[in-house]
């Protein structure tokens, strides 16, 4: 069997390492705290869970800190099969999760309780056992020898599968006590029920019941002939009481009768007092209707009403009142027309007055505007003259063009055409004179010429002077220049006259223009102004007319003011003559007033005596006549009943009927003892058949009891034969063993600690161990040395590891041996002496070998290294796996 690989989440100081596990030996190292101790706890709890716990830590202990849930996982191989377990702790708030699968060939399986079964009948070690066994942990070396013998056997006892002898012996040592207590009790149970057999045998129940039986004959026959004595005694007193009781009735209806009587005749009383009530009121009514009447004929005297009729006062009074509104509202006219009237007076008077001053005021601004109009009419004669100035102006203007060749229109194009004519005369002048100029110059020249002889045209002397002849035309032609010169001269002259008379008449052209406006402004004011003073004038005479007008008005005003005072002073009379009859009319109605309200009263009184007749009538002398009969009948009907009630005869029926009420009581009493002895007499029978039933009911318990006791002995024996036999085998396999034990425990310490001056260990059967010294001394095995006792006990575990491998039922699993720093009190010697139980152990088949050691002697002699190093800044641990083959 062996590991083969390991992986560990959250699990104490490792975050996820996953680690190959070989065959053969495994050694790791490493600082302290870097995990090694955690790794091997990783692999025990992947096993055992719960079970694997240092007792004092809990589950959640395995999770690393600061998480909530730690896995871890075992991979391992075993016969050739493969395994895998799956364990997964998970802390919540208050609580702790663990759940785990193991996969085996055969399927998986869940939950701690089955998997930590299946894990305990693979290795055949319980989590102990392990412990004592495979895993020898940190400081656990000596386990096995500082152990009590009794323990120590346990322990081997259990290693070796003989403590499953002991559990079935004492499981049978149970059973057995248990079957001892049942028969025990069914024994107390047996007794008891004898007992009450024998008190029930003695109580000779037999010849009881028959005594009571013969009893209970003879109180039935009496009570029969009772019962036949008392039924004719009943029958008397029941006709007896019949007829007592109609008596009874006669009486009570006498008695009855008798009350109604006088019930009828306090009603007729009471009736007849209640008409005589009534009789006087009426009369009090028909006196003071008599005086209300009276009174309102007084009332009516001073009215135009005659009889004393309620309808015809109420009708008056109606009258009155249309009437009196009448009077109210021709009142109110003629009131209305008196002021209105005086009011009209007083406004004529004052109309008038106002018409009056306006026609003054009118009449003063009349002539006011008409001096306004003289006044502008005197100064109208300044621009009047003005005006006549500027046309006699214009008039001369006229006549000039009238004389002239132009008109005043044309006159400007006249005057440029003449001065523009004098102009070209003026040029033809100005050419003449040059001319002149030019052929004086040429004369001059050629009378030169003509003095030197020479010609005057080309200087050459002259010898026939061929140009001679031109001179003297150009001498006719100066003196026919100078006579146009001066005809020029004069029609320039001429011209200019004409020029100068152009520009004067276009000038008064001119000023015709501006003269012409200024007589229409003049005319316009003038005409302005006129207007002016004939509209003053026209409104002087409509303010007179207005005048004149409100003048008459007055006057008219003036002439109605006596008509309407008249009238005023008859509209006051009449309103006067109303108030009279107004007056009268209203006192008048009070008197109605009066009469209406006595002669209402006296309506009202009428009624209340009409009511009381109508009560009498209907109500109260039908009641007395009813009350009346009611009395005679009453009294004839008791008359009658008591005649017909005897006296004598109800004393004669009480008597018989008492008497045979006593006989039968005295027969009743003694027909009750009777039966009180039968009731008591029954009871004592079924008492008796009760018991009887329980005697043969406890006879049947008994038998079935001591039946039930026989068959318990026998078991008892058989337990206790199983018992013995389970001692003897564990006994006999014990020996066996510790022999077997003994002889390899020598062995092997031989082989490891051949040097020293031990001579041989011995076994008991009780497991005790001693070490014989070679002088022969005897030691106990805590007296060696602490290396002694590392060596001794691995010695010891090897030894159980071969017992187990030569087995005792067929091959025993060898798990892998685990060594958690076993070096710690071995010599360099001993370390040695270790290695070679090591290989011992190999070559025993023990599989797979992890160790943890500081040792390099023994790290190095390992074919498979793990370092475990620890992240100082995290705190959490890591693995690395070195091989030996790969080191070569
Ligand atoms: N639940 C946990 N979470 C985190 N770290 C933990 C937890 N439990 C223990 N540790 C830490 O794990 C570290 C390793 O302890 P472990 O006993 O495995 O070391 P070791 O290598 O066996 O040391 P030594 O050589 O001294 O025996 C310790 O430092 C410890 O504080
Ligand atoms: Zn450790």
């Amino acid at each position: 069997m062996q590991f083969t690989r390991i992986q560990l989440d959250s699990f104490k100081c490792f975050v996820d390492e996953s680690i190959e596990l070989q065959a053969g030996v495994t050694a790791m190292y490493g600082a302290n705290g870097a995990g090694k101790t955690s790794l091997l706890e990783g692999c025990f709890f992947a096993l055992y869970g719960a079970d694997a716990l240092p007792s004092g830590k809990n589950l959640a202990d395995v999770i690393e800190k600061g998480e909530d849930e730690a896995v871890v996982e075992l991979w391992f191989e075993h016969d050739g099969n493969q395994y895998h377990v799956r364990r997964q702790v998970r802390e919540y708030e208050t609580q702790t999760d663990h759940d785990v699968t193991l996969t085996t060939p055969d399927g998986p399986i869940e939950d701690p309780g089955p998997v930590d079964d299946a894990i305990e009948d693979l290795f055949r070690l319980d989590a102990d056992a392990f412990l004592n066994c495979a895993y020898v942990r940190q400081g656990d070396i000596n386990k096995l020898i500082t152990a009590s013998p009794s323990d120590r056997q346990d322990m081997i006892d259990q290693l070796l599968q003989l403590g499953k002898l002991d559990r079935y012996e004492n499981r049978m040592g149970t059973t057995r006590n248990g079957i001892e207590s049942v028969k025990d009790a069914k024994e107390g149970t047996l007794e008891g029920v004898r007992s009450d057999i024998d008190a029930l045998e003695d109580r000779e129940l037999e010849q009881q019941l028959e005594r009571v039986e013969s009893e209970l004959d003879e109180i039935g026959d009496e009570i029969s002939t009772l019962n036949d004595r008392i039924a004719p005694l009943e029958d008397e007193q029941r006709e007896a009481n019949e007829e007592l009781e109609s008596l009874q009735e006669l009486e009570s209806q006498i008695n009855d009768l008798e009350t109604e009587h006088r019930q009828v005749r306090s009603n007729l009383g009471e009736e007849r007092k209640k008409r005589v009530d009534l009789e006087n009121e009426r009369n009090q009514y028909v006196t003071q209707i008599a005086s209300c009447e009276s009174t309102a004929a007084d009332h009516l005297e001073e009215t135009s009403v005659e009889s004393l009729d309620l309808d015809a006062v109420k009708s008056r009074i109606e009258e009155i009142d249309r009437r009196l509104d009448q009077i109210e509202t021709a009142r109110d006219v003629a009131d209305e027309r008196v002021s209105e009237f005086r009011d009209a007076a007083e406004e004529a008077e004052t109309t008038a007055g106002e018409l009056e001053s306006d026609a003054d005021d009118l009449e003063g601004t009349a002539q006011e505007r008409r001096q306004e109009a003289d006044e502008k009419e005197s100064d109208l004669s300044d621009p009047r003259g003005t005006l006549e100035n500027v046309e006699s102006e214009l008039g001369d203007i006229e006549k000039r063009f009238a004389q002239s060749s132009t008109t005043r229109d044309a006159v400007e194009s006249y005057k440029e055409e003449k001065i523009a004519e004098l102009e070209a005369i003026r040029g033809e002048l100005e050419g003449l004179r040059g001319k002149l100029r030019t052929t004086r110059d040429s004369v001059g020249h050629a009378r030169l010429l003509l003095i030197r002889g020479r010609c005057p045209e080309c200087g050459q002397e002259v010898e026939d002077a061929p140009n001679v002849s031109s001179y003297e035309e150009d001498r006719d032609k100066v003196r026919r220049l100078k006579r146009e010169i001066q005809d020029k001269e004069s029609e320039v002259a001429a011209k200019e006259g004409t020029v100068e008379e152009a520009r004067s008449l276009a000038d008064a052209a001119g000023r015709y223009e501006s003269l012409e406006s200024r007589k229409e402004d003049l005319r316009r004011e003038i005409r302005g102004q006129s207007e002016t003073i004939e509209a003053l004038r026209e409104e002087a005479n409509e303010l007179e007319e207005e005048a004149t007008t409100k003048r008459a008005r007055a006057a008219y005003n003036r002439t109605a003011i006596p008509h309407l005072e008249a009238l005023a002073d008859r509209a006051a009379r009449a309103r006067a003559h109303l108030t009279d009859e107004m007056e009268s009319l209203e006192t008048e109605q009070r008197a109605l007033s009066e009469a209406q309200e006595v002669l209402s009263e006296a309506d009202q009184k009428h009624r209340e005596r009409d009511r009381i007749d109508e009560r009498l009538e209907e109500d109260v002398d039908p009641q007395i006549d009813h009350w009346r009969n009611e009395r005679d009948r009453v009294e004839s009907e008791l008359e009658g009943t008591r005649e017909e009630l005897d006296p004598g005869r109800i004393q004669r029926l009480e008597r018989r009927r008492d008497g045979a009420a006593q006989w039968q009581s005295v027969l009743e009493q003694r027909r009750a003892d009777l039966e009180s002895r039968q009731g008591e007499l029954r009871s004592e029978k079924g008492g008796i058949n009760e018991a009887l039933n329980e005697l043969s009911r406890k006879r049947e318990q008994r038998d079935t009891l001591s039946d039930q006791i026989d068959r318990l002995e026998t078991v008892i024996q058989q337990c206790e034969a199983a018992e013995q036999m389970y001692r003897d085998l564990r006994e006999d396999l014990r020996t066996r063993n510790v022999d077997e034990l003994e002889r390899l425990l020598n062995e092997l310490f031989d082989l490891l600690y051949q040097t020293d001056s031990y001579a041989h260990f011995e076994l008991s059967d009780s497991y005790e161990l001693t070490v014989y010294e070679k002088s022969g001394e005897a030691l106990d095995p805590t007296d060696l040395s602490g290396g002694e006792r590392a060596l001794f006990n691995l010695a010891l575990r090897c030894a159980i590891y071969q017992l187990l491998t030569e087995g005792l039922s067929g091959r025993a699993p060898l798990p892998p041996l685990i060594l958690d720093e076993p070096t710690v009190y071995l010599d360099e010697q001993h370390i040695n002496e270790l290695s070679g139980l090591i290989t011992r152990m190999r070559e025993l088949g023990v599989d797979q070998i992890i160790l943890v050691s500081h040792q390099e002697e023994l790290v190095d002699a390992a074919g498979e290294r793990i370092e475990i190093r620890q992240d100082s800044t995290t705190n959490r641990s890591h693995v690395r796996v070195e091989s030996r083959d790969l080191l070569a």
